[in-house]
C-alpha cells in the first residue's frame, strides 16, 4: 500500500517506509506564507501529479508542524507501519516553529508545481482532458488550453468551487506551454453569474463571516485575471450574467455568439459591480453606456456590445464554434513570447491600479451582502418569486 493523496483530503500516510531524516530548508523568505499562501498550497497539492512516498511524507509532516506544533502524539507500535512512518516524520521536525513549517510546506509544494509544469512542457496528448475539475472541462489542443465551465443544467452559475477550480486552472494554464486562454461555457448559456446558492450555507459564526470569506475569494478571483500573463480570450457561446459579464473588461479579446446578451442587474440584486468594471466598463464605452448597464441593468445584445466595444466580434450562432476555433487556432501559431510581451506591454502599467480598484469594489460589496436589499433579492430567486 502507498501513500495516498486524496482529492480534498489532507495528504495521509498508507505505506511502511524508511522514512530518511527530513532535511528541511529555511528559505530566506521563512516566515513569511501567509494563511492564505498556505491554504493555496493546500489546494494545489491535491492537483499534483503523485510525487512519490518520500515527498508525501515531508508534506505531510510539515503539515502536521504547522497546524498543531510539535509532534505530540505518542509514538505507534512497531506494527503499526504506516502510523509510524508518519509519526517519525512529524516528530524529524522536533520544535521546528509552526511558521517555519508553514513557510517549508508552501515552498515544497511551489517547487513540486513547477517541477511537475517543467516536465509538462512536453506538449500533452491533444485534446488532453485535465484531471481534478468538477466543474469545469479543461483541455489542451493546438497551443490552446480551453477552460469550459460546465453546469449547463444550472447555466454554468458560479459556484464556491467553480471559483475555486477557475482560479486553479488559470494558474496552471499560466504556466503551461500553451500560447493562449480561451474562457467558454458549455450549454446554451456562458454563465448565469454568481449561484445565489453561494449566500446560502451561513456559518455558525454569522452572516458577516461568510461575507468576509465571500470577499477574499472574490478578490483572489478577480485577481488571477488581473494578473493571468497571456492572451487570454473569451469565448461568450451564448447570454452572460453579472461576474462573467463584468470580468470581461480584463480579457485581451472577448468572441460573442449572435445569441449572446450581456446582463450586469447589481442594483436589481441590492449589490454593486464588481470585476474591476466601475473602471473597465466607463472607459471602454464610456461613462453613459457604462451607467445604463451597471446601474442601471440594462441587458444588451452582442451587437451592442460590440459596438460599445466589450466585445471584439460577433459570429452567427450556427457557425459561432467554427469560426471562432478556426481563428483561435491561427492565432495560437503564432510565437508565443511574442503575443505574451506584447500583453504585458499593454497591461503591466494598468496592473496596481486595477488591484486597488479591485479591492474598494470588494470593500463595498461586502457591505452590500449584509443589507436587506440584497437579502432580499436573493430570497426571492431562491424561493421562485423572481427571475432576471
Ligand atoms: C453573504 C455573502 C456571500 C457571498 C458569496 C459570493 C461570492 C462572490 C460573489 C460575486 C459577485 C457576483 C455577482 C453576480 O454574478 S450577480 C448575477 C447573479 N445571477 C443571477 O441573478 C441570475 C439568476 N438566474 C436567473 O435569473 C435565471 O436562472 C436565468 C435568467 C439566468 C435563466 O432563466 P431560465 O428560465 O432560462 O432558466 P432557469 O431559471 O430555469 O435555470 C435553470 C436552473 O439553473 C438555476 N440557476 C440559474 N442561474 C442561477 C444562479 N445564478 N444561481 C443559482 N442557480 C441558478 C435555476 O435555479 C434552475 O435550477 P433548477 O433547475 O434546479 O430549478
Amino acid at each position: 500500500m502507498g501513500l495516498r493523496m486524496q482529492r480534498g483530503r489532507r495528504p495521509v500516510a498508507g505505506s511502511s517506509l524508511q522514512v530518511p531524516a527530513l532535511q528541511l530548508h529555511v528559505s530566506k523568505t521563512a516566515m513569511r506564507a501567509s494563511q492564505k499562501d498556505f491554504e493555496s498550497a493546500l489546494s494545489q497539492v491535491k492537483l499534483l501529479k503523485d510525487p512519490g512516498n518520500e515527498v508525501k511524507l515531508k508534506l505531510y509532516a510539515l503539515y502536521k508542524q504547522a497546524t498543531e506544533g510539535p509532534c505530540n502524539t505518542p509514538k505507534p507500535g512497531v506494527f503499526d507501519l504506516i502510523n509510524k512512518a508518519k509519526w517519525d516524520a512529524w516528530n524529524a521536525l522536533g520544535s521546528l516553529p509552526k511558521e517555519t513549517a508553514r513557510q517549508n510546506y508552501v515552498d515544497l509544494v511551489s517547487g513540486l508545481s513547477s517541477s511537475s509544469d517543467s516536465s509538462s512542457q512536453v506538449k500533452p496528448e491533444a485534446d488532453r482532458k485535465q484531471p481534478g475539475y468538477e466543474t469545469l472541462v479543461v483541455t489542451y489542443e493546438d497551443s490552446i488550453t480551453k477552460i469550459m465551465m460546465n453546469r449547463p443544467a444550472k447555466k454554468n452559475a458560479v459556484t464556491t468551487q467553480m471559483y475555486n477550480e477557475i482560479m486553479l486552472a488559470l494558474k496552471a494554464a499560466s504556466k503551461d506551454d500553451s500560447a493562449i486562454t480561451v474562457l467558454t461555457g458549455n450549454g446554451d448559456y456562458y454563465s448565469s453569474g454568481n449561484d445565489l446558492t453561494n449566500f446560502t450555507d451561513i456559518p455558525p459564526e454569522g452572516i458577516e463571516e461568510k461575507a468576509k470569506s465571500g470577499a477574499i475569494l472574490l478578490r483572489d478571483f478577480v485577481d488571477c485575471f488581473i494578473d493571468f500573463p497571456k492572451p487570454l480570450i473569451a469565448a461568450v457561446n451564448g447570454p452572460a450574467v453579472g461576474i462573467s459579464v463584468t470580468i470581461l473588461g480584463l480579457f485581451d479579446t472577448v468572441y460573442a455568439s449572435s445569441r449572446a446578451t450581456f446582463h450586469t442587474p447589481f442594483s436589481h440584486l441590492g449589490q454593486s459591480p464588481e470585476g474591476c468594471s466601475s473602471y473597465t466598463f466607463p472607459k471602454i464605452m464610456g461613462p453613459a453606456k457604462a451607467a445604463e448597464m451597471l446601474i442601471f441593468g440594462k441587458k444588451i445584445t452582442a451587437a451592442e456590445a460590440c459596438a460599445q466595444g466589450l466585445v471584439t466580434e460577433v459570429f452567427p450562432d450556427s457557425t459561432f464554434q467554427k469560426e471562432v476555433w478556426t481563428r483561435l487556432k491561427a492565432y495560437s501559431k503564432l510565437p508565443p513570447n511574442a503575443m505574451r510581451i506584447s500583453k504585458q506591454v499593454i497591461r503591466n502599467r494598468e496592473k496596481e491600479k486595477l488591484h486597488a480598484i479591485n479591492a474598494e469594489e470588494i470593500r463595498v460589496l461586502q457591505e452590500r451582502w449584509l443589507s436587506d436589499e440584497c437579502t432580499n433579492a436573493v430570497m426571492n430567486f431562491l424561493t421562485r418569486k423572481a427571475k432576471l
